[in-house]
């Protein structure tokens, strides 16, 4: 039994780069709304870097004012003036770019700060269906290194390829102005140069590109490695892990090495063609001076000038390169952001488990014809509880039961269409103290074929209010799914679930989750205390912690070193999985919910812990409405009737003992847990002789 987890790969695929429809000028303009605020601040920076940089081109002029000057006429005083001129530019200058600097930091670590805030929280609103498809590792990546890559841009590139512009600008007609065929000699480049940078950007995008995916499957490597280094120790894995990560690191190294040579190529073409044309300029002007047609102070000044701009115009070619990087780090950015979030409340179908939409015809049916008919695509909350509410009522009138109507007998609905008649006809939903239905529910993954079989073809089913219902099937035949549809981790495909005769797509999340509570067989733990993770099941973080592990028999905790607040580490791994299941149990009552949803979860614990923990939950359970998935006869006889769950359907339901007489699949089912251990006692067996079990069983019977 296992959460609906994303799919375990040892290497996650290269997310395919969308192809490049947009400009990167149009990408990046998608960063302002977290720009805006900083916008007086960087406008005010740009503009003090071109003064700085203005100031730097005034240099040239005063070299050329003491060349033909005090230089020429032998005046020493005039000489020191200048030279305390030069000084005080070089200072002035020096003092304007470090403003600039210290004008962008802070803003510009506040946008990187939010939009990484931003990023986090949408995650945490995704449908577990992104997670599933997404590698945690390209998310990881597009949290740390595209961030800081777009703050880099920001800080540089952003001011740079303006306030460059505009220097060159500037110092192009400052040359012209001096002598108007120098000029046009250094400006010669200028169209080569143009075209091979747009050549140079579009082939730069393809590769960052590359580039930035590579990294984030190389994270969900690392993250993989560092998560389940146990399983890699365990089974010797280390070599093939290592291989897995080499060839990645191999892959990643040769895409930054094209990165590099593209760089190279264009850098040295943008050094080489302005050298060339100075080189030129320098000839033409030295003849000109010779003849007499140019002062060697307006030579100074043009070729002090010329090469005041080499930092400008070389600079644009990186400049350009880490534009491209920001480019693509904001696209990779807003492909996370712009995936729709769980809604709050009717209005959010869609979201989860959507895309199996042709195999869900029959439940959408029932949806369409009886319970939100009356409010399609209702736009808030309040229209869409008003809609499931009197859906409820209205098929309240009908009369029947659902389980008992299709459920038993084994004749569900048929695949497309029968099934969705047939439950308009004979659906029935109660009001309050309905407990939980599924009502024609079909579910397809999102990311299952069009070919594949729903996993869900239609589950009627009905845990009346107060009762304890345990789901019973073989392997992969979809329990773990059903009970992650209750807390709507996925949504369904078609039909519908219903909590006290409430459709639970019309209630927001937070009245849902403040109903339903779910524990997994494989239980998650935070880094947090004890007491922490167990309240994480409380609504506002209060509860009555002390009931809650004593129902999951976790007196364990009283023993850690610090008690209930004692950090359980990274996931917990520093407890047991038999602890860590007894606390996710303990986070499951903690709140008192009024619908339970329990997957498997005393699989990992001893046949004692069990049974005491059993005991326990049964008090639980004679007040909560509970669904739990069960695979041995001990779990199932915490319930007060069984669910057979084959084919996608609700074969039969009924007590362990009817079943265990009436149907084969289910006797067959219950052997097969017998053979490998269990009883299928009616009453907790009585703890064996401590003994007789393990170490681990006997330290847990113990506690
Ligand atoms: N996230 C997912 N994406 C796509 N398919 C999935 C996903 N999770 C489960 N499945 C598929 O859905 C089917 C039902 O899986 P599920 O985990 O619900 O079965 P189960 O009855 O709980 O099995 P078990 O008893 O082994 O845990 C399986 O065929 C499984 O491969």
């Amino acid at each position: 039994m296992s959460v609906p987890v994303r799919r375990l790969a040892i290497v996650t695929p290269v997310k395919p780069a969308p192809p490049t429809e947009r400009s990167a000028v149009r990408t990046l303009l998608r960063l302002w709304p977290y720009v805006r605020p900083a916008r007086a601040r960087l406008v005010i920076a740009a503009l003090v870097a071109v003064l700085a940089s203005c100031v730097g081109l005034v240099i040239p002029l005063v070299l050329k004012w003491m060349v033909d000057g005090p230089i020429a006429s032998g005046d020493t005083g005039g000489v020191w003036l200048g030279a305390l001129w030069l000084l005080l530019l070089g200072f002035a200058e020096a003092l304007l770019f470090g403003l600039r600097r210290w004008l962008v930091a802070r803003p510009l670590s506040h946008v990187e700060a939010s939009m990484r805030a931003d990023l986090y929280r949408h995650l945490q609103r995704l449908p577990v269906a992104f997670h599933d498809r997404w590698a945690s590792g390209q998310l990881l990546s597009r949290g740390t290194t595209d961030l800081m890559l777009l703050r880099m841009f920001l800080a540089f590139p952003l001011t740079f390829l303006f306030v460059n512009a505009v220097t060159i600008l500037v110092g192009v007609v400052i040359m012209l102005l001096q002598d108007w065929t120098l000029g046009l000699v250094v400006l010669a480049p200028t169209v080569p140069l143009v075209v091979l940078c747009v050549a140079f950007e579009t082939r730069y995008a393809r590769v960052a590109r590359l580039s930035q995916d590579q990294v984030g499957d190389l994270t969900t490597v690392v993250e993989e490695s560092v998560l389940g280094i146990r399983i890699i120790k365990g089974f010797g894995r280390h070599r093939s892990q290592a291989r897995v990560f080499r060839d990645l690191a191999r892959n990643l190294r040769g895409t930054e090495l094209r990165k590099a040579r593209l760089l190279a190529m264009i850098w040295g073409v943008i050094v080489t063609l302005p050298e060339i044309a100075i080189a030129v300029a320098l000839v033409v002007g030295a003849v000109q001076v010779a003849d007499g047609a140019l002062s060697a102070g307006t030579l100074v000044a043009f070729l002090s000038t010329a090469l005041a701009l080499r930092w400008p115009v070389e600079s644009i070619g990186f400049l350009l390169a880490m534009s491209q990087e920001a480019a693509t780090a904001t696209a990779r950015y807003f492909e996370v952001m712009d995936e729709e979030e769980e809604g709050a409340g009717a209005d959010a179908r869609g979201t989860g488990g959507r895309t199996g939409r042709g195999a869900a015809s029959a439940g959408a049916a029932v949806k369409a014809g009886g319970v939100l008919g009356g409010a399609p695509g209702a736009a808030d909350d309040d229209r869409a509880r008003d809609a499931g509410g009197a859906g409820a009522s209205a098929e309240a009138e009908t009369g029947g039961a659902l389980v008992e109507a299709a459920g038993a007998s084994g004749g569900g609905p048929g695949p497309a269409g029968a099934g969705g008649g047939g439950r308009a006809g004979a659906g029935v939903s109660g009001g309050a103290g309905d407990g939980l239905r599924f009502e024609g529910v079909w579910f397809r993954y999102p990311d299952a074929g069009a070919e594949d079989p729903p996993v869900l073809a239609g589950v009627d089913l009905h845990i009346r209010a107060g009762e304890s219902l345990a789901l019973v099937g073989a392997t992969g035949s979809g329990k773990t799914t059903l009970t992650a549809l209750v807390p709507r981790m996925y949504d369904v495909s078609g039909g519908r679930i219903t909590l006290d005769g409430e459709d639970i797509e019309g209630m927001t999340r937070e009245e849902l989750r403040a109903r339903v509570a779910v524990a997994f067989e494989e239980p998650t733990l935070f880094s947090a205390t004890v007491g922490e993770n167990v309240l994480m099941g409380a609504v506002d973080g209060e509860g009555d912690l002390a009931r809650a592990l004593d129902v999951a028999q976790a007196s364990f905790v009283h023993d850690l070193p610090r008690g209930v607040d004692t950090e359980v580490g990274e996931q917990g791994l520093s407890l047991s999985g038999g602890q860590r299941q007894r606390l996710a149990l303990a986070r499951a009552v903690v709140g008192r919910p009024a619908f339970l949803v329990l997957d498997d979860p005393l699989s990992a614990l001893d046949v004692h812990t069990e049974a005491a923990v059993e005991a326990a939950l049964r008090h639980v359970l004679a007040d909560t409405t509970a669904l739990i998935v069960a695979h041995r006869p001990s779990t199932v006889l915490l319930a007060d009737r069984v669910a057979l769950l084959s084919e996608g359907r609700v074969k039969a339901v009924g007590t362990h003992q009817e079943l265990l007489r009436t149907n084969a699949e289910y006797a067959h089912l219950m052997a097969g847990a017998q053979d490998t251990g269990d009883t299928g006692r009616s009453d907790p067996a009585p703890p064996a002789p401590h003994d007789a079990l393990t170490p681990r069983a006997q330290e847990d019977a113990r506690r």
